[in-house]
């Protein structure tokens, strides 16, 4: 994984739901995790979602260190994104599924023995050969969690990434996701509704 030393910057980034709109400034560093909270509704997926380039913004500007993405179309973004729903391909089994996470089709060896490793981590490892409707909702969500995270982006967008997990798994995800940011110098934006997920795992927390 390369060691990315970048930098986010969101600058008067006015993002519009129907009635609702949202300006946004805010910096975030490689390596550190920004948590997003705010009552349902407020507009914490909206905001990830034009931050990926699903969802265009009013006015603004979105940067990654000096290369502007904000005209970028979702695949050309370095970001990876886990939405709450829809986050694997159903009809291919669990290793498939997280060796499609790579940009170039297939992992390396070591890349794959990093999946390996969070697998074990997280205690979701035994799997690969299930398809994703065989996997409990807290099984799926930490192997989209694991491709989200280990795919080679700079920028993750994790919408709400616990939200089927009891609490020790939760404490696990959330340890391991800051062990990869520390490491590899990725950045994210989590949303979580948890108090507790800022408090053990926040650099900056967005109230929205
Ligand atoms: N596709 C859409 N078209 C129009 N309005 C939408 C759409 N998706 C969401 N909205 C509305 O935009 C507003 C913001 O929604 P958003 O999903 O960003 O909120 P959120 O803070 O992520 O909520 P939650 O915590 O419930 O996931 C809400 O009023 C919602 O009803």
């Amino acid at each position: 994984m390369p060691d990315w030393q970048v930098e986010l910057r969101v600058r008067q980034l006015a993002v519009r739901r129907g009635e609702l709109q949202r300006q946004y400034d805010f910096t975030v560093a490689s390596g550190e995790l920004l948590v997003l909270m705010g009552p349902s509704g407020s507009g914490k997926s909206s905001l990830l979602e034009c931050l990926g380039g699903f969802l265009p913004a009013d006015q603004g500007s979105i940067w990654l260190s000096e290369q502007r993405l904000d005209s970028l179309t979702p695949e050309q973004r370095p970001v990876s994104s886990l939405f709450q729903q829809y986050n694997l391909f159903e009809h291919v089994d669990v290793a498939t599924n997280l060796r499609l996470g790579f940009t170039r089709g297939s992992p390396t060896p070591l890349q794959w023995q990093k999946v390996e490793a969070a697998c074990e981590q997280l205690g979701v490892a035994g799997l690969e050969q299930r398809l994703p409707a065989e996997l409990s909702g807290g099984q799926r969500q930490r192997i989209a969690l694991i491709r989200t995270v280990l795919r080679e982006q700079p920028i993750l967008l994790l919408d709400e990434p616990f939200s089927a997990l009891d609490e020790h798994s939760r404490y696990l995800a959330g340890d391991w996701i800051g062990e990869c940011l520390k490491q590899t110098g990725q950045l994210a934006l989590l949303v979580t509704h948890q108090p507790l997920d800022a408090e053990r795992w926040a650099d900056q927390t967005l109230k929205i």
